[in-house]
């Protein structure tokens, strides 16, 4: 995400609760009342804009489970309201070549049933991508860099794909990812609507529940799953953090000073991921940690 607001004088405040407000997370959620919120602010947005839907790539994670199933049952309440089907939500498969939790991905489509799915193989674009950059420069982009290039890759297929057919690009960031920036910029960070955005990934977990997916699809480990040499590399691992400590830390908890530590080092480093460009009117950066 690249608009949150600024956080001035993190120095002298309490830095957890500044955090918090900004990420906008709750202590604890109703959870029937947070899904009926968030399927409510994407029809209203939806009717506000006159787009004719939304787009999402479906990675068969928690996050795209969750954002899709919300997106689907959105349209789905739109066109029944109106009577026509005239609204759409598109959900996109984007593997890079063959992906190791492809049924995964499958579960998460029939449990979403989304009004139509779209397989876009991003491997030769990625590669042709990366294939360019050494010849231009002669050297060979790391593993964790063509992570990147696939992310920014995924995001632009979405654009593609609601530019042509008036959608518009859902995005699943939320809460834990925000705090740690762990995303790609302009890559799974760029996107028009961001309806999971204030969440936690425990209070995700309890929404898919309530919503009746299947319990692997919520229990399996988190994974950005970009790297060639590390297929399906949880996210706690290449983060060296626990999700279950960054939800209590998004809730409020104490935790051990050195972890809350690392963890508010971690979100000064990434607030740049957080907000637009940079200009020579800014001062967000100065008053960093
Ligand atoms: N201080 C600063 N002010 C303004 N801009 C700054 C900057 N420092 C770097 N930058 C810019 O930001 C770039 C680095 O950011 P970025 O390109 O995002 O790259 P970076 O943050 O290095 O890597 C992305 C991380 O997000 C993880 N990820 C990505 C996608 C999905 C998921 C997932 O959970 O599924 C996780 C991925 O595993 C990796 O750890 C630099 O190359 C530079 O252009
Ligand atoms: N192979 C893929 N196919 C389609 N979309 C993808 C793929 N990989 C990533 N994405 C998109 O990028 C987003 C960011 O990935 P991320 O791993 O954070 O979420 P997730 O896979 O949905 O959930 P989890 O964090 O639990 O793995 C996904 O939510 C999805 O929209
Ligand atoms: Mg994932």
């Amino acid at each position: 995400m690249e608009t949150m607001g600024n956080l001035p004088n993190m120095k002298q405040t309490n830095i957890q609760e500044q955090i918090r407000e900004e990420l906008k997370v709750k202590q604890q959620i109703d959870v029937e009342a947070e899904i009926r919120a968030r399927i409510d602010f994407l029809k209203a947005y939806l009717l506000h804009t006159g787009a004719r839907g939304f787009v999402l790539g479906l990675s068969g994670g928690q996050d795209s489970t969750l954002t899709g199933k919300l997106a689907q049952l959105a349209v789905a309440e739109r066109n029944t309201e109106s009577g026509n089907q005239d609204m759409l939500f598109m959900g996109v498969r984007l593997p890079y070549g063959v992906q190791m939790d492809e049924a995964d991905a499958q579960d998460a489509i029939g449990f979403i049933n989304p009004g139509r799915v779209i397989h876009v193989d991003i491997k030769p674009a990625v590669d042709a991508a990366v294939e360019q950059f050494t010849k231009a420069t002669g050297e060979r982009q790391s593993d964790f860099h063509r992570g990147n290039v696939k992310a920014r890759e995924r995001m632009k297929v979405q654009y593609d794909l609601a530019a042509h057919f008036g959608l518009l690009v859902l995005g699943t960031d939320h809460a834990a990812e925000a705090l740690t920036g762990f995303f790609t910029k302009h890559g799974d960070g760029a996107c028009d609507v961001a309806p999971i955005f204030g969440l936690n990934k425990r209070q995700g977990r309890l929404m898919l529940q309530a919503l009746g997916c299947p319990e692997h699809l919520y229990t399996k480990k988190p994974t950005a799953d970009l790297e060639d040499l590390k297929p399906g590399l949880p996210d706690e691992e290449a983060l060296g953090m626990e999700y279950e400590e960054l939800d209590d830390y998004l809730e409020g908890q104490e935790l051990p000073e050195d972890t809350q530590h690392r963890i508010e080092a971690r979100f000064a480093a990434t607030a740049h991921k957080r907000k637009g460009p940079v200009t020579l009117y800014d001062d967000w950066w100065k008053n960093l940690l």
